[in-house]
C-alpha cells in the first residue's frame, strides 16, 4: 500500500506521524512510503534518514494527499488538510472530534475513512494510542505548572517542593488515569503535596498501592472537588470519558474562591476541557488569566517535546499502521474489535457513539459499515 506522511501544520507542532525506524518496518513489509519534504527536520529526523529507511520524499502536502491511500498524521487535520482528503482515503491520526464540529463536518463531507488514535481501545480497558501522549502530557503538566507558579509568570511565586522549613505547594490532580498518574508521579518526585481524585475506586486503590502514603487519594464528588480545588496552588485537569466532551468539573464560581496566582493546567482541553473557564491555547501563547487564576490549556502539549513524543507515538502506532497497510482497513478493523473502536467517520457516517452524541449526528455502528 502507498502510505503518506505529511508535515504537521498546527501551531508549533513539530511531531511527525512516523520515525524513520517505523518507515523501515513498513518498507520491509512491502509498502511504499511518501514523506513530505522536511517533515521531521525540526526534530533531527532528516529527509536523508527517511530516504535511507526506504521512503520517497515529495515536495508538498498536496502530493502526499493526492497519491497516498493511507495518510498517517499526528494532529487532527486542519481545514486545509480536510479539504485535501478524497473519498475512500484512510486517515489515521488524533481527531478529538467531540469539541470540534467544524472538523467533523469537513471529514463527513470528504467521504474519507477517519480512524482516531484516541478511541482505539485494548483488552484491559486502556487507550493504547492515547496513552503514550498522555504519559508525555501528564509529565509535562507539572513542568508547565511549576513554571507558571513563578512570580514572573504571574503565579503565586512558589516552588513546588518548598525547601527545608517551608511547606511545598499543594498539587491537586483531577482524574487518575494515564495523564493523572504521570502528573502525580512527577509532582511527588519534586516533593510537592499531592492529592489525586477519581470516580473509579479501583483506580484509586491501584494508585494507593503504587505510591503508598506519599500520595493522597480522594473519591471525586462535587464536595471533594470544591474542597481541594479551592485550597490548591496547582490543579491538573486529567479526566476523560472516551470520545465524549470532558465534563466541566471546576465551575467559574469555584474558580472565584481559589487563590489569586494559583495555576490550572487543563490537559483535558483536547476534549473541550474540564474547567468551565478553559479555552484552547497554543505553545506560542499558552496561558491566560481568569478570576486571577492562571490557565494553561495547550491542546497539543506533547508537541512541545516533539522528539520524545514522535518516538513514543510511533512505538505505539506502528503495529496498527502495519495492519492497515497490509490487510486494508476493512480486514484490519474486522479482525480487531478494539481497533474498530477507532473508526469515527466512514464515508460520511459517524461510527463512534460518543462522538455522534456529542455532536448531534446519527450513529451507525462501525461493524455495520465495514
Ligand atoms: N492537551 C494535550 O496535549 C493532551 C491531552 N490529553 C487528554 O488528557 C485527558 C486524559 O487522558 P488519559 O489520562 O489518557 O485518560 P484515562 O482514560 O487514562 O484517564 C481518565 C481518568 O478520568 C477519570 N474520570 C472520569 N470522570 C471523572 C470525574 N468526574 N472525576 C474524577 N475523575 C474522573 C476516569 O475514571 C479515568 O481514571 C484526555 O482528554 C486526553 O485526550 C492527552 C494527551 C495530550
Ligand atoms: C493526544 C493529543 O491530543 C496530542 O498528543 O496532541
Ligand atoms: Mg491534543
Amino acid at each position: 500500500m502507498l502510505v503518506g506522511i505529511p508535515k504537521e501544520i498546527k501551531n508549533h507542532e513539530y511531531r511527525i506521524g512516523m520515525t524513520p525506524a517505523g518507515v523501515r518496518e513498513l518498507v520491509a513489509a512491502g509498502h511504499q512510503v511518501l514523506i513530505e519534504h522536511n517533515g521531521g527536520a525540526a526534530i533531527g529526523l532528516t529527509d536523508a534518514m527517511y530516504e535511507a529507511a526506504g521512503a520517497s520524499i515529495v515536495d508538498t502536502a498536496q502530493e502526499v494527499f493526492s497519491r497516498a491511500e493511507l495518510i498517517v498524521k499526528v494532529k487532527e487535520p486542519q481545514p486545509i488538510e480536510c479539504r485535501m482528503l478524497s473519498p475512500g482515503q484512510v486517515l489515521f491520526t488524533y481527531l478529538h472530534l467531540a469539541p470540534d464540529p467544524e472538523q467533523a463536518r469537513l471529514l463527513i463531507e470528504s467521504q474519507a475513512i477517519a480512524i482516531a488514535y484516541e478511541t482505539v481501545t485494548d483488552s484491559h480497558h486502556g487507550l493504547p494510542l492515547l496513552a503514550p501522549m498522555s504519559e508525555v502530557a501528564g509529565r509535562m503538566a507539572i513542568q508547565a505548572g511549576a513554571h507558571c507558579l513563578e512570580k514572573a509568570q504571574g503565579g503565586l511565586g512558589m516552588l513546588l517542593g518548598g525547601v527545608p522549613g517551608v511547606a511545598p505547594a499543594k498539587v491537586v490532580v483531577i482524574g487518575g488515569g494515564v495523564v493523572g498518574t504521570n502528573a502525580a508521579r512527577m509532582a511527588l518526585g519534586l516533593g510537592a503535596d499531592v492529592t489525586i481524585l477519581d470516580r473509579s475506586l479501583t483506580r484509586l486503590k491501584e494508585l494507593d498501592a503504587l505510591y503508598g502514603p506519599a500520595l493522597k487519594t480522594l473519591y471525586s464528588t462535587t464536595e471533594t472537588l470544591e474542597q481541594e480545588v479551592t485550597a490548591a496552588d496547582l490543579v491538573i485537569g486529567a479526566v476523560l470519558i472516551p470520545g465524549a466532551a470532558a465534563p466541566k468539573l471546576v465551575t467559574r464560581a469555584m474558580l472565584g474562591r481559589m487563590k489569586k496566582g494559583a495555576v490550572l493546567v487543563d490537559v483535558a482541553i483536547d476534549q473541550g476541557g474540564c474547567f468551565e473557564t478553559s479555552r484552547a491555547t497554543t505553545h506560542q501563547q499558552p496561558t491566560y488569566v481568569e478570576e486571577g487564576v492562571i490557565h494553561y490549556c495547550v491542546a497539543n502539549m506533547p508537541g512541545g517535546v516533539a522528539r520524545t513524543s514522535t518516538f513514543a507515538l510511533t512505538n505505539a502506532t506502528l503495529p496498527y499502521v502495519l495492519a492497515l497497510a497490509s490487510k486494508g482497513y476493512r480486514q484490519a478493523l474486522q479482525d480487531d474489535v478494539h481497533f474498530r473502536n477507532g473508526l469515527n467517520i466512514h464515508r460520511g457516517q459517524v461510527t463512534h457513539q460518543a462522538v455522534a452524541r456529542a455532536l448531534g449526528y446519527g450513529y451507525v455502528p462501525a461493524a455495520e459499515v465495514i
